[in-house]
Protein backbone atom coordinates (compact mmCIF):
# COMPACT_ATOMS: atom_id res chain seq x y z
CA UNK A 1 0.00 0.00 0.00
CA UNK A 2 0.90 3.91 -0.45
CA UNK A 3 2.46 4.38 3.07
CA UNK A 4 0.37 7.83 2.92
CA UNK A 5 -2.15 8.32 0.18
CA UNK A 6 -2.94 12.34 -0.09
CA UNK A 7 -5.86 12.55 -1.52
CA UNK A 8 -8.94 12.02 0.97
CA UNK A 9 -12.29 11.47 -1.22
CA UNK A 10 -15.46 12.92 0.74
CA UNK A 11 -18.05 10.51 0.45
CA UNK A 12 -20.92 12.71 0.33
CA UNK A 13 -23.74 10.32 -0.09
CA UNK A 14 -27.75 10.21 0.71
CA UNK A 15 -27.18 6.46 1.82
CA UNK A 16 -24.51 3.68 2.39
CA UNK A 17 -25.76 1.99 -1.07
CA UNK A 18 -24.30 4.48 -3.54
CA UNK A 19 -21.44 5.03 -1.04
CA UNK A 20 -20.57 1.84 -1.26
CA UNK A 21 -20.90 1.43 -4.76
CA UNK A 22 -18.16 3.95 -5.52
CA UNK A 23 -16.21 2.46 -2.37
CA UNK A 24 -15.72 -0.50 -4.50
CA UNK A 25 -14.35 0.82 -7.34
CA UNK A 26 -11.66 3.03 -5.77
CA UNK A 27 -8.45 1.81 -4.59
CA UNK A 28 -7.30 2.11 -0.78
CA UNK A 29 -3.63 2.70 -2.35
CA UNK A 30 -4.78 5.84 -3.93
CA UNK A 31 -6.86 7.22 -1.39
CA UNK A 32 -8.52 7.84 2.29
CA UNK A 33 -11.97 8.74 2.55
CA UNK A 34 -13.82 11.34 4.51
CA UNK A 35 -17.41 10.10 5.75
CA UNK A 36 -19.28 13.68 6.97
CA UNK A 37 -22.18 14.59 8.47
CA UNK A 38 -24.97 13.37 5.67
CA UNK A 39 -23.68 9.72 5.63
CA UNK A 40 -22.43 9.54 8.83
CA UNK A 41 -26.32 10.68 10.01
CA UNK A 42 -28.06 7.61 7.96
CA UNK A 43 -25.47 5.17 7.90
CA UNK A 44 -23.48 5.76 11.18
CA UNK A 45 -20.92 3.57 12.86
CA UNK A 46 -21.58 0.62 10.48
CA UNK A 47 -20.73 2.13 7.53
CA UNK A 48 -16.98 3.48 9.45
CA UNK A 49 -16.41 -0.37 10.10
CA UNK A 50 -17.87 -1.29 6.58
CA UNK A 51 -15.26 1.05 4.88
CA UNK A 52 -12.35 0.15 6.93
CA UNK A 53 -13.15 -3.41 6.55
CA UNK A 54 -12.10 -2.75 2.84
CA UNK A 55 -8.77 -1.10 4.17
CA UNK A 56 -9.66 2.50 3.89
CA UNK A 57 -8.48 4.81 6.56
CA UNK A 58 -11.24 6.99 7.47
CA UNK A 59 -11.31 10.80 8.30
CA UNK A 60 -14.26 11.45 10.18
CA UNK A 61 -15.17 15.36 9.07
CA UNK A 62 -18.43 15.83 11.97
CA UNK A 63 -16.46 18.79 12.72
CA UNK A 64 -17.96 18.95 16.23
CA UNK A 65 -18.66 22.48 18.20
CA UNK A 66 -20.09 21.91 21.71
CA UNK A 67 -19.05 22.34 25.14
CA UNK A 68 -15.80 20.95 26.26
CA UNK A 69 -17.09 17.82 28.05
CA UNK A 70 -19.50 16.95 24.91
CA UNK A 71 -17.18 17.35 22.15
CA UNK A 72 -14.05 15.64 24.08
CA UNK A 73 -16.11 12.37 24.98
CA UNK A 74 -17.25 12.85 20.74
CA UNK A 75 -13.90 12.77 20.17
CA UNK A 76 -13.14 9.32 21.73
CA UNK A 77 -16.12 8.31 20.60
CA UNK A 78 -14.65 8.54 16.89
CA UNK A 79 -11.29 6.97 18.73
CA UNK A 80 -12.90 4.37 19.74
CA UNK A 81 -14.21 3.69 16.05
CA UNK A 82 -10.21 3.41 14.78
CA UNK A 83 -10.79 6.35 12.38
CA UNK A 84 -7.67 8.05 11.22
CA UNK A 85 -8.85 11.44 11.70
CA UNK A 86 -11.17 13.44 13.24
CA UNK A 87 -11.89 16.85 13.54
CA UNK A 88 -13.47 19.80 15.55
CA UNK A 89 -14.25 23.27 15.08
CA UNK A 90 -11.35 25.85 16.54
CA UNK A 91 -13.88 28.21 16.75
CA UNK A 92 -15.46 26.27 19.65
CA UNK A 93 -12.33 28.03 21.80
CA UNK A 94 -8.83 26.82 23.65
CA UNK A 95 -10.76 24.82 26.57
CA UNK A 96 -12.93 22.65 24.24
CA UNK A 97 -9.73 22.26 21.83
CA UNK A 98 -7.89 21.36 24.68
CA UNK A 99 -10.24 19.27 26.61
CA UNK A 100 -10.35 17.14 23.42
CA UNK A 101 -6.31 16.66 23.03
CA UNK A 102 -6.27 15.24 26.75
CA UNK A 103 -9.23 12.85 26.55
CA UNK A 104 -7.78 11.20 23.46
CA UNK A 105 -3.79 10.79 25.54
CA UNK A 106 -5.40 7.57 26.69
CA UNK A 107 -5.62 6.36 23.50
CA UNK A 108 -2.16 6.43 23.31
CA UNK A 109 -0.21 5.61 19.54
CA UNK A 110 -3.83 4.28 18.08
CA UNK A 111 -5.10 7.51 18.59
CA UNK A 112 -6.66 9.50 15.46
CA UNK A 113 -5.20 12.50 14.30
CA UNK A 114 -6.82 15.62 16.00
CA UNK A 115 -7.43 18.46 13.52
CA UNK A 116 -9.71 21.85 13.81
CA UNK A 117 -11.36 23.31 10.82
CA UNK A 118 -10.48 27.44 10.64
CA UNK A 119 -12.59 28.81 8.08
CA UNK A 120 -14.47 26.95 5.93
CA UNK A 121 -13.57 27.06 1.64
CA UNK A 122 -16.87 27.92 0.88
CA UNK A 123 -16.38 31.14 2.97
CA UNK A 124 -15.33 34.44 1.70
CA UNK A 125 -14.77 37.86 3.09
CA UNK A 126 -18.45 39.28 2.70
CA UNK A 127 -19.17 35.33 4.73
CA UNK A 128 -17.06 36.53 7.21
CA UNK A 129 -18.43 40.27 7.69
CA UNK A 130 -21.71 38.13 8.21
CA UNK A 131 -20.51 36.61 11.17
CA UNK A 132 -18.85 39.80 12.67
CA UNK A 133 -15.36 38.58 11.56
CA UNK A 134 -13.47 41.99 10.14
CA UNK A 135 -10.18 40.47 9.02
CA UNK A 136 -9.80 38.65 5.74
CA UNK A 137 -9.81 34.89 5.49
CA UNK A 138 -6.45 34.31 5.51
CA UNK A 139 -5.72 36.57 9.11
CA UNK A 140 -8.86 34.72 10.59
CA UNK A 141 -7.62 31.17 9.33
CA UNK A 142 -4.06 32.35 10.26
CA UNK A 143 -5.34 33.65 14.18
CA UNK A 144 -7.39 30.29 14.02
CA UNK A 145 -4.71 28.14 13.30
CA UNK A 146 -2.26 29.39 16.08
CA UNK A 147 -4.42 28.92 18.84
CA UNK A 148 -4.92 25.29 17.61
CA UNK A 149 -1.40 25.08 17.56
CA UNK A 150 -1.18 26.48 21.35
CA UNK A 151 -3.64 23.59 22.20
CA UNK A 152 -1.67 20.98 20.97
CA UNK A 153 -3.47 19.62 17.73
CA UNK A 154 -2.08 17.98 14.87
CA UNK A 155 -3.16 20.70 12.45
CA UNK A 156 -5.81 22.80 10.78
CA UNK A 157 -8.86 22.15 8.07
CA UNK A 158 -8.06 25.29 6.13
CA UNK A 159 -8.00 26.37 1.96
CA UNK A 160 -4.74 25.51 0.15
CA UNK A 161 -4.17 29.25 -0.41
CA UNK A 162 -3.49 29.68 3.42
CA UNK A 163 -1.03 26.93 3.30
CA UNK A 164 2.01 28.81 2.25
CA UNK A 165 1.83 31.05 5.05
CA UNK A 166 0.93 28.76 7.32
CA UNK A 167 3.54 26.24 7.13
CA UNK A 168 6.30 29.32 7.34
CA UNK A 169 4.25 29.89 10.47
CA UNK A 170 3.55 27.02 12.50
CA UNK A 171 5.96 24.61 10.20
CA UNK A 172 6.12 20.95 8.58
CA UNK A 173 4.70 19.35 11.43
CA UNK A 174 1.72 20.86 11.57
CA UNK A 175 -0.82 19.37 9.50
CA UNK A 176 -2.57 20.93 6.69
CA UNK A 177 -6.03 19.04 5.70
CA UNK A 178 -7.25 21.19 2.93
CA UNK A 179 -10.76 20.66 0.78
CA UNK A 180 -12.07 23.05 -1.99
CA UNK A 181 -9.27 21.05 -4.38
CA UNK A 182 -11.10 21.72 -8.27
CA UNK A 183 -8.93 20.53 -10.82
CA UNK A 184 -8.83 22.92 -13.83
CA UNK A 185 -11.92 21.50 -15.75
CA UNK A 186 -13.93 20.99 -12.36
CA UNK A 187 -16.62 23.67 -11.31
CA UNK A 188 -16.26 25.63 -8.23
CA UNK A 189 -19.80 24.76 -6.96
CA UNK A 190 -20.10 26.50 -3.53
CA UNK A 191 -16.60 26.69 -2.64
CA UNK A 192 -15.06 29.65 -2.66
CA UNK A 193 -11.02 29.44 -1.73
CA UNK A 194 -9.85 26.85 -4.09
CA UNK A 195 -6.65 25.79 -5.50
CA UNK A 196 -5.86 22.91 -8.32
CA UNK A 197 -4.51 19.17 -6.31
CA UNK A 198 -0.47 19.98 -8.41
CA UNK A 199 -0.69 23.88 -6.65
CA UNK A 200 -2.03 22.55 -3.82
CA UNK A 201 0.78 20.17 -2.62
CA UNK A 202 2.97 22.83 -3.85
CA UNK A 203 1.61 25.28 -1.54
CA UNK A 204 1.55 23.08 1.58
CA UNK A 205 -0.85 20.83 2.02
CA UNK A 206 -0.63 17.76 3.53
CA UNK A 207 -3.84 16.21 2.46
CA UNK A 208 -6.36 17.15 -0.58
CA UNK A 209 -9.65 16.50 0.56
CA UNK A 210 -11.45 15.81 -2.81
CA UNK A 211 -15.12 15.41 -3.47
CA UNK A 212 -17.39 15.82 -6.15
CA UNK A 213 -14.61 16.38 -8.71
CA UNK A 214 -14.51 12.30 -8.32
CA UNK A 215 -17.63 11.08 -7.14
CA UNK A 216 -19.49 12.71 -9.41
CA UNK A 217 -17.30 12.61 -12.44
CA UNK A 218 -18.68 9.51 -14.84
CA UNK A 219 -15.39 7.66 -13.92
CA UNK A 220 -14.85 8.34 -10.30
CA UNK A 221 -11.63 6.06 -10.04
CA UNK A 222 -10.42 7.26 -13.87
CA UNK A 223 -10.90 10.73 -12.10
CA UNK A 224 -9.02 9.71 -9.25
CA UNK A 225 -5.82 7.80 -11.16
CA UNK A 226 -5.86 10.79 -12.89
CA UNK A 227 -5.44 13.47 -10.12
CA UNK A 228 -2.73 10.73 -8.75
CA UNK A 229 -1.05 10.81 -11.66
CA UNK A 230 -0.27 14.37 -11.70
CA UNK A 231 0.13 14.95 -8.13
CA UNK A 232 2.91 11.88 -8.25
CA UNK A 233 4.38 13.37 -11.66
CA UNK A 234 4.58 17.00 -10.46
O1 LIG B 1 -13.66 24.04 5.08
C1 LIG B 1 -14.16 22.97 4.70
C2 LIG B 1 -14.28 21.88 5.53
C3 LIG B 1 -14.80 20.71 5.03
N1 LIG B 1 -15.20 20.61 3.75
C4 LIG B 1 -15.72 19.31 3.28
O2 LIG B 1 -14.88 18.83 2.22
C5 LIG B 1 -15.64 18.26 1.19
C6 LIG B 1 -15.40 18.98 -0.10
O3 LIG B 1 -16.18 18.42 -1.13
P1 LIG B 1 -16.16 18.98 -2.62
O4 LIG B 1 -17.26 18.21 -3.28
O5 LIG B 1 -14.80 18.64 -3.19
O6 LIG B 1 -16.42 20.44 -2.60
C7 LIG B 1 -17.09 18.27 1.66
O7 LIG B 1 -17.38 17.02 2.23
C8 LIG B 1 -17.14 19.34 2.73
O8 LIG B 1 -18.06 19.04 3.74
C9 LIG B 1 -15.08 21.68 2.92
O9 LIG B 1 -15.44 21.63 1.71
N2 LIG B 1 -14.54 22.84 3.42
Amino acid sequence: MQKDPKIIVALDFPSEEPALALVDSLNPELCRLKVGKELFTRSGPALVKALQSRGFEVFLDLKFHDIPNTTSAAVAAAADLGVWMVNVHASGGARMMEACRERLESFGADRPLLIAVTVLTSMGADDLRGIGVTVSPAEQVSRLAALTAECGLDGVVCSAQEAPVLKQERGDRFTLVTPGIRPLTAAKGDQQRVMTPVDALAAGSDYLVIGRPITQADDPLAALEAIHREIVSR
